[in-house]
């Protein structure tokens, strides 16, 4: 589905929004909850990626597919390595296919995990012969994706001895890895972080209970864009939001402020309101612990006409897509001057905002939401825009509570 964005006058925003929750939460959550069903999850997130994750912990056949979930993949992997008596194929889009996962499977492997290569080595379709894990300490590169540490986490109580890793080099999306900690702390389970060794004691059982899942901030990014591209007076109300966070994308907050807009917290919703002009200032930031907000950001100041310089996004080349070389060719489409290198981006001032460009969306839901914002300058055309549910099933009809008119091609 293609769709024309447009907005008929660009008035004062004055709307409320309910927002799924986190599919980070969510998708840690189904695993743990499969491991202890004492846990009860509430607000879980309707993403594709949920819905995966949830029909891979259901099904019994030896086919699993969890299509672009990163998350399902790689947290399934450590799962399905422990599960006894069960032997699956743990595949996905062919996107998936091209994401790396060897140093997760060679770490898996070290404990004494039985993972084969279906096809390419280093990459899904993987074949999981579920046994038990006698060994407790393993060592991890945490450079690559935090989702291998979490992965790991995940099952860490599950082992009889509990589990110790050791982290070598740098790590990247800390934010992410402390949620899962934090998360096996709520629940009940005992672990501590001290510089590059994470421990995790092990648990056979956890209280009855239940689990509030926050609702997600990724999603909230393209609110923080669109009252930045608004008139000053126009706010949105999201929610179910906390100050006090386990999601690390919760910085927008601080940084949006760049782009004058104000965050109000209340009980468990945020008001995001457009206090002054944009910052002229050049944006200097590293993303390394929040990767998913990055093309949010390069699209805000594309639209308010804020140069920036990103750094801290190696990650971003083995997301959805490979989101700096598809940054750089919309943005450029639009108009913009940018460059890019592994992991940063420069994007300069610009002049005009060319109209009606049609932006591709690389089945990366981010790509479609990112640019949705730019409607309240130019129109602008959105290609294959149903790639959103990934991670916002009702995404296109809360861009049109906001009063962006949503016409399909
Ligand atoms: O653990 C998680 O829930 C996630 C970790 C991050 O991935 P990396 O650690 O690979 O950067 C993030 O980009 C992804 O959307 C969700
Ligand atoms: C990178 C993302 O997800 P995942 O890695 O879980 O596919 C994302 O949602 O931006």
């Amino acid at each position: 589905m293609d769709i024309l964005l447009n907005v008929l006058k660009n008035s004062k925003i004055n709307e409320e929004i309910t927002i799924s929750g986190s599919k980070s939460e969510s998708n840690r959550l189904l695993i743990l909850q499969n491991l202890f069903p004492e846990i009860t999850i509430n607000n879980l997130s309707d993403s594709d990626d949920s819905v995966h994750m949830q029909h891979a912990l259901s099904t019994d056949k030896e086919i699993v597919d969890i299509g672009h979930a990163g998350t399902a993949m790689r947290f399934l992997t450590s799962y399905f390595a422990v599960k006894e008596n069960r032997e699956v194929v743990l595949t996905g889009s062919e996107r998936m296919q091209n994401r790396p996962i060897e140093i997760l499977v060679n770490a898996l492997k070290d404990l004494g995990a039985d993972i084969s290569y279906e096809d390419k080595v280093g990459y899904p379709p993987i074949r999981i012969k579920g046994k038990k894990i006698i060994k407790d300490k393993v060592a991890i590169n945490g450079n690559v994706s935090s989702q291998y540490i979490s992965s790991l986490l995940l099952i860490a109580s599950k082992l009889e001895k509990g589990l110790e890793i050791e982290l070598v080099g740098k790590i990247t999306s800390i934010p992410y890895i402390k949620m899962t900690l934090t998360l096996l702390n709520q629940i009940g389970i005992e672990t501590s972080f001290e510089g590059n060794l994470i421990k995790v004691l092990p648990k056979t059982t956890v209280d009855k209970q239940t689990v509030v899942v926050e609702s997600d901030w990724s999603s909230a990014s393209y609110f923080y864009s669109i009252v930045a591209s608004s008139q000053i007076g126009s706010s949105i109300q999201l929610s179910a939001y906390k100050q006090e966070s386990l999601q690390g994308d919760s910085c927008l907050a601080e940084i949006y402020k760049h782009f004058g807009v104000a965050t109000s917290f209340s009980d468990n919703s945020i008001t995001l309101s457009k206090e002054k002009v944009s910052s002229k200032e050049v944006l200097e930031i590293d993303l390394k612990n929040a990767p998913d907000i990055a093309q949010t950001i390069a699209v805000t100041c594309f639209s308010e006409n804020i140069a920036c310089n990103l750094t801290g996004l190696h990650t971003l080349k083995i997301k959805e897509t490979d989101r700096l070389e598809a940054l750089k060719e919309e943005l450029t489409n639009l108009g913009a001057s940018i460059s890019v290198t592994n992991e940063t981006l420069h994007l300069e001032e610009r002049s005009s905002i060319k109209e009606n460009i049609a932006i591709k969306t690389y089945n990366d839901h981010r790509m479609a939401m990112a640019f949705a914002p730019l409607a309240l300058k130019v129109p602008i055309k959105i290609l294959d825009a149903e790639v959103v549910t990934k991670s916002y099933q009702k995404f296109w009809k809360d861009m049109q509570q906001i009063g962006i008119k949503v016409e399909e091609l």
